[in-house]
């Protein structure tokens, strides 16, 4: 049997328990500490995780228990499995509580292509993909197509229009993983997605309980019930039937112009980045309308938000409102670490900025 066709060698093993253990670990790194060829550590840790990935969704196949698991299993869990969610394909749901603000996944991409989910090169696309293993090829490939809702007629292409994301807010170019994937959509979404170091990562936005699915959200948030479902079926394929779009009309109406009115705001408050003050008032109205739809203000709105209120207090501003606006997307921030409860007045942000600061 080739090395990297599967085996028992205990060296596998610890591959993998040395990713788990550390997942900022590169392949080099863990090739090196073993003694083995990269290539031979990449195809073996790719294989590893294609049977994991096909193990966890057969249990999925055989009845997914809503109730979680017992503690000492949690120790050893991922904070997700991939199983069938019925009406959607796969997806990802929790297997135990997972807290706002917690990594729950980070993935290097198996393909990268610069320009765009649209406008990407299928040359250099084809490319890279030509020099992966046979078993990370297949992974690839059994990823959803939205032009090929049956599976049949799959290509390279389409699996990458369906499932790459961005590298980042508003980057040309696009990445795609194999776990973050098969994230569904929500119009009222528990997860959200950020690009550190060359890796996908994906975030809780509000707590997730054990048994729940996970779910991103595809497209632009503050937008009525009714564009966001055109703008899903026109991208994605399906018809969102979301617990937001199946509101009740009168509830669904005032959540519409809450949403309408929390994207202007949002995009007023870089704006009056030379007038602070009206512009943290803006950011306090904005997270008070988040409380108004009737959940928990999300992780990333709150920590995009209060990092508005920490720049426009401190002058600590970017170059430009590109830049800016750029920076207060960027996940990790830290700004997390500063509790809202302290209020947004300057002479309370100033000291917890600078401490902030180190
Ligand atoms: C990136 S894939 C997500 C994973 C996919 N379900 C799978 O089986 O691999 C996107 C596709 O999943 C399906 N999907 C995602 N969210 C959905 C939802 N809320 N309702 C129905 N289908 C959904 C659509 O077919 C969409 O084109």
């Amino acid at each position: 049997m080739p090395e990297d066709q599967g085996g028992h060698d205990p060296w596998r093993q610890e591959a993998v328990q040395m990713q788990k253990d550390d997942p900022e670990l590169t392949i080099s790194q863990i090739a090196a500490r073993l003694n083995k060829p990269v290539k031979t550590v990449k195809s073996a840790l790719a294989n590893a995780r294609k049977k994991e990935a096909l193990a966890k969704s057969e249990k999925g196949s055989q009845g997914y228990s809503k109730e979680g698991r017992n503690d000492n299993d949690k120790a050893n869990l991922l904070p997700y499995q991939i199983a069938p969610i019925p009406g959607k394909g796969l997806g990802l749901v929790a297997t135990r509580k997972i807290c706002r603000g917690e990594l729950i996944v980070q993935e290097k991409p198996v393909l990268t292509a610069s320009g765009g989910l649209v406008g990407f090169a299928l040359k250099q696309l084809q490319t890279q993909f030509d020099q992966l293993s046979s078993s990370v090829q297949d992974e690839i490939m059994v990823l959803y197509d939205k032009h090929a809702p049956d599976g049949v007629g799959k290509t390279l292409s389409g699996v990458f229009s369906t499932n790459a994301l961005p590298q980042g807010v508003g980057s040309p170019d696009a990445a795609l993983c194999l776990v973050i994937s098969r994230a569904n959509h929500s119009c009222i979404s528990n997860a959200y997605h950020g690009w550190v170091d060359g890796r996908e990562r994906l975030y809780c936005d509000t707590d997730i309980e054990s048994g729940e699915e996970i779910c991103t959200n595809y497209i632009q948030w503050h937008r009525t019930t009714i564009q966001r479902q055109d703008a899903l079926q026109a991208q994605f394929g399906f018809l969102c039937g979301c617990p937001a779009c199946m509101e009740e009309e009168t509830l669904r109406k005032k959540h519409d112009a809450i949403r309408c009115q929390i994207g202007e705001l949002d995009e007023a408050i870089p704006e009056l980045a030379f007038s602070p003050s009206k512009a943290v008032a803006l950011v306090e109205k904005v997270l008070g309308l988040y409380e108004q739809l009737g959940r928990p203000v999300p992780h990333a709105a709150e920590q995009r938000h209060c990092y508005d209120a920490f720049q426009l207090q401190s002058g600590m501003l970017p170059a430009s409102p590109s830049r800016y606006i750029q920076a207060r997307t960027l996940p990790g921030t830290g700004l997390e670490a500063v509790p809202r409860a302290h209020g947004m007045k300057t002479e309370t942000l100033l000291p917890l900025w600078l401490q902030h600061q180190g």
